[in-house]
């Protein structure tokens, strides 16, 4: 049987003060150019690599897979990371079967969070803050484990036909004050949930009307200029002063299309790209789970679920075909790195290696976001006119904006108040749909939980490499997202912006691939375990609003 733990690892004082990623020139290889030291942290590295030097854990017997880790902001700017771990438990560990090895797996899961703490220097403290029994029969097919998340899908579509989900969505809706602040009706129709559950995935069109999900992306614009001014000194009420402040935005700004991130310079499909095999950091479990072929790439070997035997970095990208072979991405393809701190409104950050995804994200809502009701206080009052911010004329039917470019000069001090009320329209349907999902859940399937997230990607062709969102999972399992929803707020969208979701399709639909353009209003809902998807390169500024739910 196999078990997935998440182990949250804190850096202890040798892990937070010396960089051991940082050379003598005081560039961290792992970190994007510029960066801050602590933005991909060097420890991170070392930890994983200590720990992975264990294969079979010495009481229970487990085997150990290393599916990777990711970075999560931890307090002052620090990070912690998040260690993702599959546990291999023989059949009879433990209690016998008769609670599933949950004994055992509790004891493997003791022997992982020891070995963190045996790290004395690099590690403060670990503890598993998740865990779950994978499926034993979904093994190959993670869209039938995720689906049994929800009510079989008859019943599912009885209980949207009937009072009943209204019922449902309502109760749940009363517990949560954002969705009952929802207005616009009911979200999920029957084909949309048949369309869930046997695909893994759905398009919700007019998720909110796209006008509401431009003024979104003005809040969110506003907000990225705002940091740029907070971070220049002049944070607080009122109008600011520009003077002698840096570019709005320019800390996530747009910046030149470089020659080679143009369109053409593209391969259609083989946009993983190589990876410094040190600074194996993998945002997600994604980088674990089985992938099916990019239609243009010749089959490559992939390890079946990280078997403990692939060696050395477990789930690192594998070596391509000569005609998909891997790119290293030109320098300055990526955002400008964010600076750290914790001055700035709503906090972005650049959350992982720039090889794998290119976009700067805040967390909005719920969890790591208690400071953002405040952070939206501030923000109409630092609200310059900025060219990363959509205007009306972007509205659906409205003349695209152009991509913003490299050196654009940063227009005349002129502040403007952005209202917040489009952005939490929008946070209020992602609630109202939380609510609607809990109705068709499973028993103790989904428990209730939610984050969400501001996502801006500047207009210079990055993108986000093909992941899944989390590893699939049917159970309860504790802090793991179970579905996903992206919400666009991009008006004026055009093919040559490129930016598209591109969804892989199921085996049982071809596993093709789809691509849905980021339109404003427009909502991808989907299965955190079992839908690979991308951000295709991206040419003109793109935000979206990204709820999952657990
Ligand atoms: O922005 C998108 O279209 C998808 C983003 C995504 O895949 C993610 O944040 O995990
Ligand atoms: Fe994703």
């Amino acid at each position: 049987m196999r078990w997935r733990l998440e182990l949250e690892v804190v850096p202890g004082d040798a892990g937070s003060e010396e960089e051991p990623g940082i050379d003598a020139a005081g560039t961290d290889p792992c970190a994007p150019p510029g960066a801050a030291a602590d933005a991909v942290p060097g420890w991170c590295t070392r930890v994983f690599t200590a720990m992975r030097s264990t294969s079979r854990l010495p009481r229970s017997g487990a085997a150990v897979e290393w599916c990777g880790w990711r970075a999560e902001p931890f307090m002052f700017g620090a990070h912690k990371m998040v260690v993702l771990i599959v546990l291999h438990l023989r059949a009879d560990d433990g209690d016998g079967g008769g609670m599933c090895g949950e004994a055992s797996a509790a004891d493997a899961a003791d022997e992982v969070t020891a070995l963190a703490g045996s790290l004395a220097e690099l590690v403060q403290g670990a503890h598993v803050t998740a865990r779950s029994r994978l499926a034993d029969d979904g093994a190959d097919d993670a869209l039938a484990t995720c689906r049994r998340l929800f009510v079989p899908v008859a019943e599912a579509e009885a209980r949207v036909d009937a009072r009943d989900l209204t019922a449902q969505a309502a109760a749940s809706a009363r517990r949560d004050p954002a969705a009952t602040a929802s207005r616009g009706g009911r979200i999920l129709t029957r084909a949309h949930v048949r369309s869930l559950l046997d695909d893994g995935f759905v398009i919700l069109e007019t998720f909110v009307p796209p006008a509401v999900a431009v003024g979104a992306a003005r809040l969110v614009a506003a907000s990225l200029s705002a940091d740029t001014v907070v971070q220049a000194g002049v944070a607080g009420g009122g109008p600011v002063a520009r003077a002698d402040a840096q570019p709005a935005g320019s800390d996530c700004a747009p910046q030149s299309e470089p020659a080679d991130c143009a369109p053409q310079s593209e391969p259609a499909d083989c946009a993983p790209q190589s990876e410094p095999a040190d600074c194996a950091p993998q945002s997600e479990p994604a980088d674990c789970a089985p992938q099916s072929e990019p239609a243009d790439c010749a089959p490559q070997s992939e390890p079946a679920d990280c078997a403990p035997q692939s060696e050395p970095a477990d789930c690192a990208p594998q070596s391509e075909p000569a005609d998909c072979a891997p790119q290293s991405e030109p320098a300055d393809c990526a955002p400008a790195p964010l600076p750290s701190g914790d001055t700035r409104p709503l906090r972005w950050r650049w959350p992982e290696p720039r090889t794998a995804r290119g976009d700067c994200v805040a967390w909005v809502d719920t969890r790591f976001a208690s400071h953002v009701p405040d952070a939206l206080a501030k923000l109409p009052a630092l609200q310059p006119t900025s060219p990363l911010a959509p205007t009306a004329s972007d509205v659906d039917g409205g003349p695209s904006s152009p991509p913003a470019r490299a050196g654009a000069a940063a227009p005349a001090a002129d502040f403007q108040t952005v209202p917040a009320a489009d952005f939490q329209t929008v946070l209020a349907r992602l609630a109202a749909l939380q609510a609607e999902l809990l109705a068709l859940a499973a028993d103790r399937a989904l428990v209730g939980e939610r984050e969400v997230q501001a996502a801006y990607y500047a207009p210079n062709g990055c993108g986000y490499r093909r992941h899944t969102d989390a590893l699939p999972t049917a159970d309860g399992g504790g802090a793991q997202r179970k579905v996903s929803a992206v919400v666009y707020c991009n008006g004026g969208w055009v093919e040559a912006h490129g930016g598209a979701l591109r969804v892989t399709l199921q085996d049982h639909r071809g596993g093709g691939t789809v691509d849905v353009p980021p339109r404003a209003g427009r909502c991808v809902l989907f299965l955190s375990g079992c839908v690979q998807h991308e951000v295709r390169p991206s040419f003109a500024p793109r935000y979206a609003l990204t709820a999952w739910y657990w």
